[in-house]
């Protein structure tokens, strides 16, 4: 039993007055096994945490700067939810002081530093530690991640896309090719910040795709779908769409079917690869995946319908972006890292 299971762990927020931030918090402030020592944010350093979230009032937790050095010098574990390109900026000189580093943005989820400049339009800013980071996806690398100092939460959409789509690449019950996915978000994945795309008269009340055929999650949804496929490259259709909801991501995928598949081996499938998943919920046949069913929940939904008219099966999967999507899922990666219960916190 390593010390970490007899006592609590220090946890950092970095990044902590954003939406990813304040679900972190929301989470660890009811984790019996963790004390968070620091929360930082430039904006309201010194501030207490109920002034800028009021729904933490009387927490007694301040705001401070970020500073490596205290981070290093206090926490076991630091999340990092900051902007892509900021948290390899902390990750390298943490993870290189000992701490373990759960980073909730982008920087080191794609394993080809090439589709990093493409997508992210900037060199990496960190190839050397790349090799070390481990994709955080709970359902198929626990192992890696038990070990793991520097894990990369997947994204939101690539949660939502692979989670059902991984076990019948695995099974080859559809095929590798052709596969589209058309993903809705609500506007809290866009970040808590004032941008006029995203204030509520340009969202309400309206329904509208962005990013066709270049989203920067499209790579690392095709190299988790590659993997599973035993493939080198795949090419999908990934159609995300803005839609009037604080939380939630819904996505429908479309795939051929492989002959006589039915509906019931699928969920068969699903139910046997996931047997041991803490959060992923096979919905039985005459059910659709619903983001008010996983909403602040760390659960992600998936169910499918097949149609004998296309040959086609479609398949529909819910989570909630802030916590299957960033936060709980980074909590449950703590969870496996530190050996605590998997669902410490997440129920
Ligand atoms: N929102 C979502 O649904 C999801 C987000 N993510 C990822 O998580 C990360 C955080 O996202 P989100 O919470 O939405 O973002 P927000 O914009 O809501 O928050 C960003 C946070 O980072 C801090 N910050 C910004 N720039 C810097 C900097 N240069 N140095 C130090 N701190 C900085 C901000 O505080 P301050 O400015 O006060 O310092 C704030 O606390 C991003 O990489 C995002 O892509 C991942 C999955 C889902
Ligand atoms: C609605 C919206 O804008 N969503 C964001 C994705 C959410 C996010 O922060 O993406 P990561 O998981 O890569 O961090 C976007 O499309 O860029």
């Amino acid at each position: 039993m390593s010390d970490h299971q007899v006592g609590k762990i220090k946890a950092a927020i970095v990044g902590a007055s954003g939406y990813s931030g304040e679900e972190l918090l929301r989470l660890l402030v009811r984790h019996a096994q963790v004390e968070i020592v620091c929360l930082t944010s430039r904006q309201y350093a010194g501030r207490p945490v109920g002034d800028v979230f009021p729904r933490f009032t009387g927490l007694d937790l301040n705001f401070s700067s970020p500073s490596i050095d205290e981070i290093a010098e206090s926490a076991d574990v630091a999340f990092l939810a900051l902007p892509h390109g900021v948290a390899a900026e902390f990750a390298i000189p943490l993870v290189e002081k000992g701490v373990k580093v759960i980073d909730i943005s982008a920087d080191f989820r794609l394993k080809s530093t090439e589709k990093y400049l493409k997508y992210y339009n900037a060199e990496h800013p960190a190839p050397d530690l790349l090799k070390q980071a481990v994709y955080g996806a709970p359902e198929r690398r626990k192992e890696e991640i038990k070990k793991a100092n520097l894990i990369a939460c997947p994204g939101c959409y690539p949660t939502s896309i692979s989670l059902p789509l991984i076990p019948l690449l695995k099974a080859k019950l559809i095929s590798s090719e052709g596969i589209i996915c058309s993903s809705m978000s609500g506007v809290s994945g866009a970040g808590r910040k004032v941008d006029l795309p995203f204030i509520f008269p340009e969202c309400n009340e309206s329904v509208r795709p962005y990013a066709v055929a270049g989203h920067r999650h499209l790579p690392e949804i095709e190299q988790e779908l590659a993997e599973a496929a035993g493939l080198e490259d795949m090419a999908i259709n990934f159609i995300p769409h803005l839609v009037p909801i604080n939380r939630g991501i819904h996505s429908t995928i479309i795939a051929k079917l492989k002959e006589g598949v039915s509906a019931d081996q699928i969920r068969q499938v699903w139910n046997d690869y996931y047997a041991d998943a803490a959060f992923v919920r096979v919905l039985p046949a005459g059910r659709l995946a619903d983001t008010k069913n996983v909403t602040l929940t760390n659960f992600c939904e998936i169910a499918c319908v097949t149609d004998d008219h296309t040959g086609n099966v479609i398949l529909s999967s819910a989570i909630d972006n802030l916590t299957k999507g960033a936060a709980g899922q980074a909590v449950q990666n703590m969870n496996i890292v530190f050996g605590f219960d998997e669902k410490a916190a997440l129920l």
